[in-house]
């Protein structure tokens, strides 16, 4: 991507920057158009040091030079004050805290950790999909004590949660709501972060249990794929009825999920069968025809990490695969292969997400565009 010239860069600060998420967002900022690096924050081990001496780089491409000296900050608001943007990749068990306090500080927050995913004021956006929940932010920055004009928090969803909406978003705008569905994950090593499972655990092995990412899966889903309607009258802000996400009530969405971590490096693949709430279901031809014709509306309004094909779907029967496709579009939007019917619900597929772009640093990156060109951010 070039920069542009006609726009000044806009400064982005990472929180997390060391860890396997913030280092995506670093190879990822170091070549975007808009955003130019201003800040790096880890924790009080890394603060500091310069970044390439703080950090255990893994990325296939150098560490950026432009980083390279840059001395890592605590993640204090303090250090980041001059951002007008701050990309998340913190450790849950931080990010509480530290957002919290970002967002009082008046800095706006695009975060991949899952703390406030559930929160009914803060939007879940995987902006391939729901650009639209951004109109809840208003509601959130009037609802903060005090209110608040510059600071917000969006979050974007779990890595597999991100894979499995963006092909069933497609479907639902194609063929009505979706009301039943059997997720199965085989989830990459490197959505536990770094250095994640012990060796012995995983090598020539497949531990059918993630912690927590079930329950994740089966809530993020609904609110996600779910709409924004009214509130109660009572429930106000000023003169404003409240809003609130109705977790696709319109058509109540039964969902199990069953996740399993396995030996490949990165790539999240799912298997998914999905029943329609509308009778006659579409034929797995005219499933094809929906995923490949779908259009986000991050592309089209002209977000520059957003995926020109939202959705590649593969004829071959074997594919798509971790180590061939996960760089697909660099790694920025799904694979889909093997759409046929399924004898129990209606129809089944595969999907394949790099985990560490798509299902987490260049959703933020995407989520960021979005408010941009929405006019979110305020100057
Ligand atoms: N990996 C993935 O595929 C995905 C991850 N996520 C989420 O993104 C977030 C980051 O994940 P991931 O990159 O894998 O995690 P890592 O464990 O690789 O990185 C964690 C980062 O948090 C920093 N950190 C830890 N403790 C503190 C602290 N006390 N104060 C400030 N910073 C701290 C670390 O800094 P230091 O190096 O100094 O310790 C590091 O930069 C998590 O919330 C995760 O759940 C979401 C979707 C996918
Ligand atoms: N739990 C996911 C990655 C992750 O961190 O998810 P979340 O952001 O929902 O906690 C995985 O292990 O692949």
């Amino acid at each position: 991507m070039q920069r542009q010239a006609d726009r000044p860069p806009v400064k982005v600060g990472v929180l997390g920057a060391t860890g396997t998420v913030g280092q995506r967002f670093i190879t990822l900022l170091s070549a975007h158009p808009w955003f130019a690096i201003h800040v790096l924050g880890a924790s009080s081990r890394s603060a500091g040091k310069p970044y390439a001496a703080a950090v255990n780089w893994k990325q296939v491409t150098l560490i950026p030079n432009a980083v390279r000296d840059m001395i890592v900050q605590e993640c204090k608001p303090e250090a980041f004050i001059e951002c007008a943007v701050v990309f998340s990749g913190l450790d849950a068990d931080v990010a509480g805290d530290i957002e919290t306090a970002f967002r009082a500080a008046e800095l706006p927050v695009f975060s991949n950790a899952k703390n406030f995913r559930r929160d009914p004021h803060v939007p879940l956006i995987v902006p391939l999909v729901n650009p639209g929940h951004f109109s809840i932010i208003r509601q959130q920055q009037l609802l903060h004590s005090p209110p608040l004009t510059k600071g917000f928090i969006v979050t974007n969803a779990n890595c597999s949660t991100t894979a499995h909406v963006i092909p069933l978003a497609a479907l639902e705008s194609a063929f009505g709501p979706i009301d039943t569905l059997m997720v199965t994950t085989l989830q990459a090593i490197s959505g536990a972060g770094y250095p994640g499972i012990p060796s012995l655990d995983i090598i020539d092995n497949v531990v059918p249990y993630i912690s927590g990412e079930e329950e994740k899966i089966e809530w993020e889903t609904r609110k996600i794929l779910g709409g924004i309607a009214d509130a109660s009258p009572e429930q106000r802000v000023g003169d404003q009825v409240l809003q609130q996400f109705d977790m696709h009530a319109h058509t109540p969405l039964k969902i199990s999920a069953a996740c399993n971590r396995v030996p490949v490096t990165v790539g999240h693949m799912i298997n998914v069968s999905v029943g329609f709430g509308h009778r006659p279901p579409p034929s797995p031809q005219q499933v094809c025809d929906a995923l490949r014709s779908y259009r986000s509306e991050a592309h089209l309004l002209g977000c520059p990490s957003a995926p020109v094909q939202t959705i590649t779907v593969h004829e071959e029967p074997d594919r798509p695969q971790p180590r061939l496709d996960r760089a697909h579009q660099d790694g920025a939007g799904v694979s889909v292969g093997r759409v046929r019917q399924c004898p129990v619900l209606d129809i089944k597929f595969v999907v394949l997400a790099d985990n560490v772009s798509i299902g987490a640093a260049t959703s933020s990156i995407i989520n960021a565009e979005l408010a941009v060109l929405k006019g979110v951010l305020q100057s």
